[in-house]
């Protein structure tokens, strides 16, 4: 029998645990309220015909800057953004799953960036080559692709660069990822390795490191990171260099971390599409463009931008492969091709240039 006089002892966390669930009720029933709402987007995309891609980046930029500026804390701006961005891709995936080809196999860092860009709600497809990511795009098997183009310390992805010289795809996006190396194998320690796999910009992002400490080893530049950590899981006394999810993906134990030369080891990745994505209000937009092979050629196209005070973010040179010493160059400026200022900017480069192509205007990264 218990003794009515004696009031139980409440557990010092249940009261907060019971505000704790009362939350998760409300956000519970909040979360599929906006699921609800994606299927009615669906249902009014589908009336009007717009059946192919139900997708909207200039829509998502938008909702993801929005709730990155509301945000009053304690849960960082990263978190935030990220949890609104798997919320929006599974919101998407019931309207319609997006297929996304990136460059496999399962656990390259493409594989990495094509998550943080679409969320994990996709049907992405690896794909062994950028050619091949660029094929699929254009044949309509995916609705979009995802190419790495730019490292911060080995430069440009060259064989990305001439892809939109004869591509007509758009790039519809941009992803920056900062990229730590690991080097992985089944060995216990250093001393048991003869030969380190990876991709030939990992070995050079990892030089240094590799000279310390692993002198005389022999370095053999794979297809990609991950192909490498598949390489070292068959074969005994090698090593691989990739990203802490191509270990776990291939069960091989991490036997240096973060072993890049650079602690600011970055790179930017493209997405491609073959749709326009509208303007926000903080877009970048990447051109290519040729000049006549004139001295000063090159200023009098660019002079524009700096007269319409448009900042360049990036320019690169590619030979033509029209002649030697014949250049394109690969232009990235701040602003849409529809703002008016741009757009006069453009209007002008465009009787400058022996060819201008606009590659697309795409939301700047929200990160
Ligand atoms: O607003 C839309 O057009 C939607 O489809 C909804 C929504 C969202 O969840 O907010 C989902 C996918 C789109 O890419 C953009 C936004």
């Amino acid at each position: 029998m218990r003794n009515p006089e004696i009031t139980p002892v409440e557990h010092p966390l249940a009261g907060i645990r019971r505000e704790i669930d009362a939350i998760d009720d409300q956000l519970l029933a909040l979360l599929n309220r906006r699921a609800a709402c994606a299927q009615q987007v669906a249902e009014i995309k589908t009336a009007a015909g717009e059946v192919e891609c139900f997708h909207r980046p200039e829509r998502e930029a938008e909702v993801l800057r929005r709730m990155a500026e509301r945000n009053p804390g304690p849960l960082g701006r990263d978190v935030v953004v990220r949890f609104f961005r798997e919320l929006m891709s599974e919101c998407l995936a019931l309207e319609k799953p997006l297929a996304v080809a990136f460059l496999g196999p399962e656990g390259t860092f493409t594989q990495q960036a094509a998550f943080k860009h679409f969320g994990h709600a996709i049907a992405a497809s690896p794909l062994p080559s950028i050619d091949e990511i660029f094929r699929s795009v254009e044949g309509g098997a995916c609705q979009y692709g995802v190419v790495p183009v730019e490292n911060s310390t080995e430069g440009v992805i060259t064989h990305t660069l001439d892809s939109f010289m004869r591509s007509g795809l758009l790039i519809t996006g941009e992803v920056s990822l900062r990229i730590h190396h690991n080097l992985m194998g089944q060995c216990e320690d250093l001393a048991g390795i003869r030969e380190v796999f990876s991709h030939q910009q990992s070995l050079a992002q990892c030089r240094g490191w590799l000279d310390r400490q692993l002198p005389g080893v022999r370095r053999t530049a794979v297809s990609s990171n991950a192909e490498a950590a598949r390489l070292a899981a068959e074969t005994p006394g090698c090593a691989a260099i990739a990203g802490e999810v191509a270990a776990e993906l291939y069960g091989l134990g991490i036997l240096a971390r973060n072993i890049e030369d650079e602690p600011d080891n970055t790179t930017r990745f493209l997405v491609i599409g073959r749709n326009p994505v509208n303007r926000t209000g903080q877009d970048k937009t990447s051109l290519l463009l040729t000049t006549r092979n004139d001295p000063g050629a090159l200023y009098g196209v660019l002079e524009p931008f700096a007269r319409h005070g448009i900042s360049m973010s990036k320019i690169e040179s590619r030979p033509s492969r029209r002649g030697a010493w014949d250049y394109v160059f690969f232009v990235d400026v701040e602003g849409h091709r529809d703002d008016p200022t741009l757009a006069g900017a453009l209007a002008e480069l465009e009787r400058k240039t022996t060819l201008l192509k606009i590659l697309g205007s795409y939301p700047k990264a929200v990160a």
